[in-house]
């Protein structure tokens, strides 16, 4: 595998009411990019994946070959008139992916028809399923209830290589990160790698934050991670 890095080289976008300043290295992992609703998480993908042309400053993509963005609607990535087209858009057969969503729809149904959780879901389990070298989930989480929350983020932790970079504001549950970043004051923040890097988040979801107050820091955020570290005596 080659050697992967994002390189956000004071990366600034300006607009008239609102700013944002990012730099920072993202390397070979699964990140959380947290912010407050508003902050710049959406235009900072859009910016990691060229979409959107920093003001000043530079992106940088090393060794990447392959970029794939996953926005927060699922709407928008619709190109299929029927769940069948809209999977063999992605290049895959639709009971695969049906199963993989965990959704009750028929092939041959209008893709339009389903929920935005159902849609949520059979967008998630087709981008999940590619490879790619850099993957931006914008919101991955909106729209589904805990247990399809749990399930994507058993695919996510699923993922080998790459860049996985993940915006969000959910505070509930997450799959294994190796390392957080956040958008505060109209800048990117490196509160660095996981476990460490909880002492410095501060969007850390209430649970996180109690247990790093009291001295037992979860290895992993994951709900298992945060069910051992919460029976652990403290240390
Ligand atoms: N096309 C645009 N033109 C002007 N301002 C915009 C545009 N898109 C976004 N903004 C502004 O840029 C700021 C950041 O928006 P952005 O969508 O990146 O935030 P976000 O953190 O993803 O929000 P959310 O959590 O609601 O998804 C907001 O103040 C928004 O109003």
């Amino acid at each position: 595998m080659h050697a992967l890095r994002l390189v956000l080289d004071h990366g600034n976008t300006r607009r008239p009411f609102w700013s944002l300043e990012a730099h920072g290295i993202f390397e070979t992992g699964i990140h959380l990019v947290s912010g407050d609703v508003g902050s710049g998480k959406s235009t900072l993908a859009l910016m990691m994946a060229g979409l959107h042309a920093p003001t000043s400053g530079a992106v940088v993509r090393e060794g990447i070959r392959s970029v794939l963005v996953s926005f927060q609607f699922p709407e928008f990535h619709v190109t299929g008139l029927s769940v069948a087209e809209e999977c063999a858009s992605w290049g895959f057969e639709p009971g695969a992916v049906i199963r993989q969503a965990g959704i009750d729809v028929l092939p041959e149904i209008p893709v339009l028809s389903l929920s935005r959780g159902e849609l949520k879901r059979l967008h998630l389990a087709c981008i999940l399923s590619k490879e790619c070298d850099l993957l931006l989930l914008d919101e991955p989480f909106s729209s589904l209830d805990c247990p399809a929350k749990e399930e994507v983020c058993r695919q996510i932790s699923r993922r080998a290589g790459g860049i996985t970079v993940i915006f969000t504001h959910e505070q509930g549950i997450f799959p294994e990160i190796d390392h957080l970043w956040e958008i505060t004051g109209g800048s990117l923040v490196d509160c660095g790698r996981m476990p460490d890097g909880l002492r410095h988040w501060q969007h850390a979801p209430p649970l996180a934050r109690l247990l790093v107050e009291t001295g037992r820091i979860p290895a992993s955020l994951t709900p298992k991670g945060l069910q051992e570290a919460a029976c652990r005596i403290r240390d």
